[in-house]
């Protein structure tokens, strides 16, 4: 397996901080972040303000529209060098879509569908939200209750969890980033899905967010004294990254039927997903086999470790980095395996994957930009 892609130099502008850094001259992209001011968008600029070939253009929001930078997010009021990002701008794409070589798109679901559908087709594009993800319009349908408004882009984008999709993102306009819980899941799942190593039968996934999932906008259960010293369940039986998952996960099993138990719930803590998966192991096979698996095919991968002996991966260990910690151990009954998964949510569960698509896009080296490592305690 590819785990980093070579340097594809592109011709025309190249950037003077890469030259600056003694590197040789790369061309940079310019970019632009739409819905900048939530979450998924001060964490792109943490990770882009330090990319030397990111150039960060333009930043839309919408109720923010208007307010500086620096109001909007003080913990970067000391960046001095982006005086076209004095303000945030609205939603006119006539006026940056010429300027810019790709767009992040952090809007909500059902919003972006337009706005990408009207970028000129030169503008590449990683959309964070759910409305490229599925592939089967009728599905998008049921589950996000809403026709459809660009089906003809949906079928050109690629889903790309970046370690299963490098040649399709290498390629591809419009890459469809996966959402926070189904990237958890897909990273152990997938592959062992794939390799026939587990049932595609009675997969359970139990899984734990920090509430920056639930996005940056005013919302009644997010609220400090609604979520601080408990623990609840949500989207019972009826979450829409159940389909997201099932879609990933059907194609690993060859394209046979499955149907998950996932149950996401809330946490007390800003950021981080854990999930707890529980598999049955396919005839003869034991838990030591599933990780034996991970261990070979992760083992070069920069960004997702399966971690030795039993140790166990916890969100805190994760946090602020790009990386995914899974292990995998024996139930106490022969034939079932439970199977821990966790990320920083707002990193490789969103823009931390986000930038890894894109440098994959872009020819960059993929660990460009996201090789700080986990903030702890
Ligand atoms: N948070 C997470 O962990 C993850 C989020 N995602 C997805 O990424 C996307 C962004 O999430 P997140 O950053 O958390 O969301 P936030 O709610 O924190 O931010 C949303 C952004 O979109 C802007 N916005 C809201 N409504 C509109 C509108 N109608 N037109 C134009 N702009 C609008 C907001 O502007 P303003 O602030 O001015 O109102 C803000 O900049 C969502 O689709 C989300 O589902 C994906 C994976 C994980
Ligand atoms: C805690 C919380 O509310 N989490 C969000 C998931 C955030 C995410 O990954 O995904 P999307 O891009 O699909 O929104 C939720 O359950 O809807």
């Amino acid at each position: 397996m590819q785990t980093t892609c070579d340097l594809n130099p592109r011709r025309g502008r190249t950037t003077t901080l890469s030259a600056a850094r003694g590197g040789s001259s790369v061309p940079s992209a310019r970019v632009g972040i739409l819905g900048a001011s939530g979450y998924t968008g001060a964490e792109l600029m943490r990770i882009l303000l330090q990319h030397p070939y990111a150039k960060i253009k333009y930043l839309t929001a919408d109720r923010s529209a208007g307010l500086a930078f620096s109001e909007v997010f003080p913990q970067f009021s000391y960046v001095k060098d982006l005086p076209r990002l004095s303000k945030f701008e609205d939603m006119s794409p006539e006026k940056w879509g010429q300027e810019v070589d790709v767009i992040f798109c952090c809007l909500p679901h059902a919003t972006t569908q337009l706005v990408i559908a009207s970028l000129p087709p030169s503008v590449k594009v990683v959309d964070l939200s759910a409305d490229f993800r599925l592939a089967d319009i009728e599905v998008y349908k049921e589950w996000y209750g809403g026709e459809h408004k660009a089906p003809e882009l949906q079928k050109e984008a690629v889903y790309a969890i970046t370690e299963f999709s490098r040649d399709q993102v290498k390629a591809c306009r419009l890459v469809a980033n996966p959402g926070c819980y189904p990237t958890a899941a897909q990273l152990p799942l997938v592959p062992l899905l794939r390799s026939g190593l587990v049932s595609q039968e009675d997969i359970i996934i139990d899984a734990k967010s920090g509430t920056t999932g639930a996005g940056r906008s005013l919302k009644q259960n997010i609220l400090y004294c609604e979520v601080t010293d408990g623990i609840s369940a949500y989207g019972i039986a009826s979450h829409r990254h159940a389909p997201e998952i099932e879609q990933g996960l059907r194609e690993a099993a060859g394209g046979k039927e499955v149907v998950i138990n996932f149950t996401p719930h809330l946490m007390p803590m800003s950021r981080g997903i854990l999930e707890s998966i529980y598999v049955k192991t396919a005839p003869g096979k034991t838990a030591a086999d599933l990780k034996a698996h991970l261990q070979g095919l992760y083992a070069q991968e920069p960004f997702v470790h399966v971690l030795e002996g039993s140790k166990v991966p916890e969100t805190r260990h994760v946090r602020g980095s790009n990386h995914c910690f899974i292990n995998v151990f024996a139930d106490r009954v022969p034939g079932r395996a439970i199977i821990v998964s966790a990320i920083d949510n707002l990193v490789k569960g969103a823009s931390g994957q986000a930038v890894q698509n894109f440098n994959v896009m872009f020819g960059y080296p993929e660990t460009t930009g996201l090789l700080s490592p986990p903030m702890f305690p």
